[in-house]
């Protein structure tokens, strides 16, 4: 199934800014005729994030009348409750708009020490990363086998580090949620994006609790502008890729990801990555783990030390 701007009917989870309002952007910009339908529980993020594209905001009920001039719709939604996901799901079918793309782009990292953690923090966590993507995936398998599907994981899903516990373990979920569905529905396109940092407003607020070992670990994945992470990525989808990472540091650690589902990975260079990852796990991962454990143990010790003074 190619990928492809033109002629679409896209649902974006996440719509409402960062990456899935540049995805939005992107489709009523660069192709002449798809539909777009933005999905977030705020309705008012929605609505604003339309007028900011240039267009009129137009919430999207059963009974509408979609007429050829009007591009693009909101249904604001709370993608972790299963029911509001159905009844999202009906609107789009009785409005007579039933997706041909899905991009499930709702996410967001709250980057702290673990046991800093609240537990409403551990549960948005949960809500916003994975149950968002897996109940959209869901209806996906049951009601539309034959569209594309865009999981939107993370860099971090193949090496969670110190300060991504509230995030990295539904990333691999996702990740992992990919490998099955592809497996699943043979008619259906899977695709699952990896991308490194970029400069969204839910990165701007990351930043803010993010621990200093969490940005030295991550330094290497140089934050991008939403624009160009979108159109890195409509890139390689483009290009027939399905698993995406958005930067150099995302390659190089799939490639090191490797695990029984490599042969259902559709990367760039898969070749290279299979052999590079061999050899990486075996010569280089050992003494990089070495040295980062070393600096997580010494950035331990700092944080002792600075409480004890205190
Ligand atoms: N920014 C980065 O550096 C990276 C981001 N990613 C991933 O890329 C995706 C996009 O990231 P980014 O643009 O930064 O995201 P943002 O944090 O900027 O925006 C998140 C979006 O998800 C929506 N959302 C959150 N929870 C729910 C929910 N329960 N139901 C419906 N909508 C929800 C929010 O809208 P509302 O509040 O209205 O619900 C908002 O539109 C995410 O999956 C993220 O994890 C991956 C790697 C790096
Ligand atoms: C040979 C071994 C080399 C290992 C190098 C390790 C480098 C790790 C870089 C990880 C980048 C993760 C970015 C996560 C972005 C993200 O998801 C957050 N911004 C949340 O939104």
């Amino acid at each position: 199934m190619k990928y492809g701007l033109e002629n679409q009917v896209v649902l974006i989870t996440g719509g409402s800014q960062g990456l899935g309002k540049q995805f939005a952007h992107k489709y009523l910009t660069d192709s002449a005729n798809s539909k777009v339908v933005i999905v977030s529980r705020s309705a008012q993020k929605l609505q604003d994030a339309i007028k900011d594209i240039g267009a009129q905001p137009r919430r999207l009920h059963r009974d509408a009348t979609v007429g050829d001039e009007e591009r693009i719709w909101y249904v604001p939604c709370d993608l972790s409750d299963p029911d509001a996901v159905a009844e999202l799901f009906e609107i789009l079918f009785e409005a007579k708009m039933v997706p041909t793309q899905v991009l499930a782009c709702a996410g967001g990292a709250t980057p702290k020490l673990f046991a800093d953690l609240t537990g409403r923090e551990l549960e948005i966590g949960v809500h916003s990363n994975y149950l968002t993507a897996l109940y959209v995936s869901h209806k996906v398998a049951q009601l539309l086998p034959r569209c594309h599907l865009v999981l939107f994981s993370s860099a971090a899903a193949f090496f969670p580090f110190i300060g991504y516990g509230q995030y990295a373990p539904m990333k691999v979920a996702v990740k992992s949620l990919a490998s099955i569905l592809r497996q699943e529905l043979p008619e259906a396109r899977i695709s699952c994006i990896y991308p490194g940092n970029f400069l969204s407003e839910g990165y701007a607020i990351e930043e803010t609790t993010k621990p200093s070992i969490t940005k030295q670990i991550e330094g290497s994945s140089k934050a991008i502008t939403c624009s160009e992470c979108c159109n890195r990525i409509v890139w390689w989808l483009e290009k027939g890729y399905d698993d995406i990472p958005s930067d150099f540091i995302g390659w190089l650690l799939m490639s090191m990801d490797m695990g029984l589902n490599k042969h259902n990975n559709n990367s760039f260079l898969w070749i290279v990555q299979l052999i590079l990852g061999t050899v990486a796990n075996l010569l280089i991962v050992p003494v990089y783990m070495i040295i980062c454990s070393w600096d997580i143990k010494k950035w331990h010790k700092k944080q002792q030390a600075k409480r004890e003074k205190r």
